[in-house]
C-alpha cells in the first residue's frame, strides 16, 4: 500500500483535486489517501499556510498530490504567511530540486493553442526547470532602507539570485539524461550575458556535456528562449533552465499546448520522492463554478504513478483515457472549439473515468 498526501489548497485546487481522485480510485491501486490543509485554508484555519504536521505527513508519504494555493485576497499578508509559502516550503523541505514540465500539444487540441497549428502539431517538449534556488530562496532578501545609489534613504526590496556549482551540475545531470532518452537535444537557457548567476550556470552546463558526448548541447539567452517558443517550439525538444526562468517559460509554453490547464509538473528529489500538481494557480477568477479543466491535475496524478510509485501501466492508462475524451470531443471552457461537447470541470472527470 502507498501513501499519499493529498494537498488540495485553495480556489480551484479542491474541484481539480476531486477529480483527479476519482480518477485513481477507479484504477483500484493499492493507495491510501490522506488530505490536509495547506495554502490560504490553512492560514484561516491554524494560522499557517504550511503546518508542520502538514510537512511531516509530506515526508512520511511516498508521494504528495497536490492542487494549487494563493488567494488575491491574501496579498497583504507578510511573505512567510501567503499561502504561496506552502508550494515553496514543501518544494524546499523536501529537497525537490528537479521540476518536469512536458508540454504536450494533443492533436485535437491544435486549435486551442496560442500558435498556428502547424507550428504546434505534434509537439512535445520537456522543460526541465531547477526549483529550489535562484531569487526564490537566495539570501539575503528583504526589504529596507536604501543604504546607497541614487536612491539612498528610500525603501527598498532585494533579492539574491545565486546558485552554487554542486546545485546547477545536478539539475544539468537530469536535463542531459532526459535528453539522452529522447532527441539527444538539450536547450540551456539563462541570461549570461547579464548575469553572474547565469555565467556560473553555462560553465557548468559544458563541463558537465563532456560526460554526454552524444547530446549536442545549445544556449539560449531567455528572452530569445521566450521568442523562439513562440516561433518554432518543435524545434525545441528538451528545455533546462533555473527557477524564475523556468516558471515564467513553463506559463509560455502552456498555451503552446492549448491552455495551462493541461500543463502538468512533476517536482522530485534525490530519492524520486516527489511532488505532483498542475504548473497553473488556484484560479480564483473561476473557482467555485465547477468550470475549471482538471487535466493538468489529472495528468500530474499519472506522472506520480510514473516517477514515484512504479506504476508505468497505470500511468499510461490514464494518459490514453485523456487522449481518448479529447478525441470523444469533450472541452472544459479554456480549450472549447468549435462543435465541442463543452463539459463542466467534474463531467470532465466522469468523462476520464469513463474512458480508462
Ligand atoms: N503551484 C501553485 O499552487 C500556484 C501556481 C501558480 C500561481 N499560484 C497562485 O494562484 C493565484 C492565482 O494566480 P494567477 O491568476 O496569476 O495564475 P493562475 O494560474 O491561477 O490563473 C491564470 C489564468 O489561467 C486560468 N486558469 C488557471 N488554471 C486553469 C484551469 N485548470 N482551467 C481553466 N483555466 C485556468 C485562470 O482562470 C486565470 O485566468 C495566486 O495567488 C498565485 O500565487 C499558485
Ligand atoms: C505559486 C508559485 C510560488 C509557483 C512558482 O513560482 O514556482 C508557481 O507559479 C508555479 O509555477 O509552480
Ligand atoms: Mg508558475
Amino acid at each position: 500500500m502507498k501513501k499519499i498526501a493529498v494537498l488540495a489548497g485553495d480556489g480551484i485546487g479542491p474541484e481539480i483535486m476531486a477529480q483527479a481522485l476519482k480518477v485513481l480510485t477507479a484504477l483500484k491501486l493499492p493507495l491510501e489517501f490522506e488530505e490536509a490543509l495547506v495554502g490560504g485554508v490553512a492560514y484561516a484555519a491554524f494560522g499557517h499556510p504550511l503546518p508542520a504536521e502538514v510537512v511531516e505527513l509530506a515526508k512520511k508519504s511516498d508521494a504528495v498530490l497536490f492542487g494549487a494555493v494563493g488567494d488575491f485576497k491574501y496579498d497583504n499578508l507578510p511573505r512567510y504567511l501567503r499561502p504561496e509559502q506552502a508550494i515553496l516550503g514543501l518544494r524546499k523541505a523536501l529537497g525537490l530540486f528537479v521540476n518536469l514540465r512536458p508540454a504536450i500539444c494533443y492533436p485535437e487540441l491544435t486549435a486551442a493553442s496560442s500558435l498556428k497549428p502547424e507550428l504546434v502539431s505534434g509537439l512535445d517538449l520537456l522543460l526541465v526547470r531547477e526549483l529550489t534556488g535562484d531569487v526564490y530562496f537566495g539570501q539575503p532578501r528583504g526589504k529596507r532602507i536604501s543604504p546607497d545609489g541614487v536612491f539612498a534613504g528610500t525603501e527598498e526590496g532585494f533579492d539574491t539570485m545565486r546558485y552554487a556549482v554542486p546545485e546547477v551540475e545536478r539539475i544539468a545531470h537530469v536535463a542531459f539524461k532526459a535528453a539522452m532518452g529522447r532527441s539527444k537535444h538539450l536547450v540551456s537557457v539563462d541570461k549570461a550575458n547579464v548575469l553572474e548567476t547565469s555565467q556560473v550556470w553555462r560553465d557548468t552546463m559544458i563541463k558537465v556535456s563532456k560526460e554526454y558526448p552524444e547530446v549536442t548541447l545549445e544556449h539560449m539567452y531567455v528572452d530569445n528562449a521566450a521568442m523562439q517558443l513562440v516561433k518554432a517550439p518543435k524545434k525545441i525538444d528538451v528545455m533546462v533552465t533555473g527557477n524564475l526562468f523556468g516558471d515564467i517559460l513553463s506559463d509560455e509554453a502552456a498555451m503552446l499546448t492549448g491552455s495551462i490547464g493541461m500543463l502538468a509538473s512533476a517536482a522530485l528529489n534525490e530519492k524520486g520522492q516527489g511532488l505532483f500538481e498542475p504548473s497553473h494557480g488556484s484560479a480564483p477568477d473561476i473557482a467555485g463554478q465547477n468550470i475549471a479543466n482538471p487535466l493538468a491535475q489529472i495528468l500530474s496524478a499519472a506522472m506520480m504513478l510514473r516517477y514515484s510509485l512504479g506504476m508505468e501501466e497505470a500511468a499510461v492508462r490514464i494518459e490514453n483515457a485523456v487522449k481518448k475524451v479529447l478525441a470523444q470531443g469533450y472541452r472544459t471552457g479554456d480549450i472549447r472549439s468549435e462543435g465541442c461537447k463543452l463539459v463542466s470541470c467534474s463531467e470532465m472527470g466522469d468523462a476520464v473515468v469513463a474512458a480508462l
